[in-house]
């Protein structure tokens, strides 16, 4: 980056939404970098993630949210959604993302965390799925007059459209201010933490819908000798059948997942990784708050 304008605009912005809406996907699209999972599986995303973009005039720092869970009620859940008041309070623009001609219970749930003195921006997404464009503005006028909103921004994030529109638009409501982080700083969190990420994206994309989402990963060694680093994880899951379901027929199943991570980690860090996964039974984990502060959940 030259030198620093003085109208440089930099703030966070928080993306919630229900479960599946594309929250991660978006996040990947607006950073340009894979940083936070996404899967096709409801409720993987569960710390808060940040992603960084910069640009000449403005730098945006991204924090994902955890799936608003409604349906399943034990001590992860209410830790989950505390994470989402706590992350909206300090954020300076939030994103409410809807799947676009879409309004369920699980939206209105949402809705009704958003925070009154931040600017909203409603995005609406997955609007490739839609075939008639025409329905798009009276839904859009239907959710608008349930809260007030900054803007309204029709985008699809698989397909990378209108995402640079919503870009502009955030930035309008980012305040002035230096940049936060370094021009080429896409995450502050550690290798470690996206090394855990990356297999538990390929624990979940590998083994379909039959896995709970309570299951989780732990990165017990992560060594750097030189260029290399070397993983230890360790897949958490609360039932022998769900083991086995991880380590698949003759191992099939976790030597895809340890292949797959390890070539994603290889990217990300841009050297050599030697992984190790084990799979272990560590029942009743998810229930059990103390068990939850443990493992990082705060
Ligand atoms: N057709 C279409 N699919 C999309 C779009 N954006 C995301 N998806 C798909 O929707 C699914 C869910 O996307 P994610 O980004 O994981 O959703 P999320 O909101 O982060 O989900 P959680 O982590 O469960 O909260 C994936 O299969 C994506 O490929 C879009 O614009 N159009």
């Amino acid at each position: 980056m030259n030198a620093i304008p003085d109208n440089f605009r930099c703030g966070y912005i928080a993306i919630v939404g229900r479960p599946n809406v594309g929250k991660s996907t978006l996040m990947n699209v607006l950073i340009g970098a894979k940083v936070s999972i996404t899967s096709r599986k409801a409720q993987t995303t569960r710390h808060r993630i940040t992603g960084i973009q910069t640009r000449d005039d403005a730098q945006f720092i991204y924090v994902d949210t955890p799936g608003f869970q409604t349906r399943h009620a034990n001590a992860l859940n209410k830790t989950l959604n505390k994470t989402v008041s706590n992350t909206l309070i300090s954020a300076d623009v939030v994103l409410y993302l809807l799947e676009a001609g879409t309004f369920g219970p699980a939206d209105q749930q949402v809705l009704e965390l958003l925070p009154k003195n931040v600017p909203v921006i409603l995005v609406l997404n997955k609007s490739d799925h839609v075939k008639d464009k025409a329905v798009l503005m009276p839904f859009a006028q239907k959710i608008a007059a349930m809260r007030e909103f900054a803007a309204v921004v029709p985008v699809s994030a698989k397909l990378r459209f209108q995402t640079d529109a919503l870009e502009n638009e955030i930035k309008n409501h980012l305040p002035q201010n230096a940049p936060v982080f370094g021009p080429d700083d896409i995450t502050d969190r550690s290798e470690k933490f996206l090394a855990a990420e990356i297999v538990r994206e390929k624990v979940f994309r590998l083994s379909g819908d039959e896995l709970p989402y309570t299951s989780t990963v732990l990165i017990e060694q992560f060594l750097q000798e030189g260029n290399l680093r070397r993983v230890f994880a360790a897949i958490l899951v609360e039932r022998d059948t769900h083991k086995s379901m991880i380590i698949g027929n003759k191992g099939a199943r976790l030597k895809e997942i340890s292949t797959q991570s390890r070539l994603d980690m290889e990217k990300l860090f841009g050297g050599p990784v030697y992984l190790e996964i084990w799979v272990k039974v560590k029942s009743g984990w998810a229930d059990n708050e103390m068990g939850l502060r443990a493992y990082g959940y705060e």
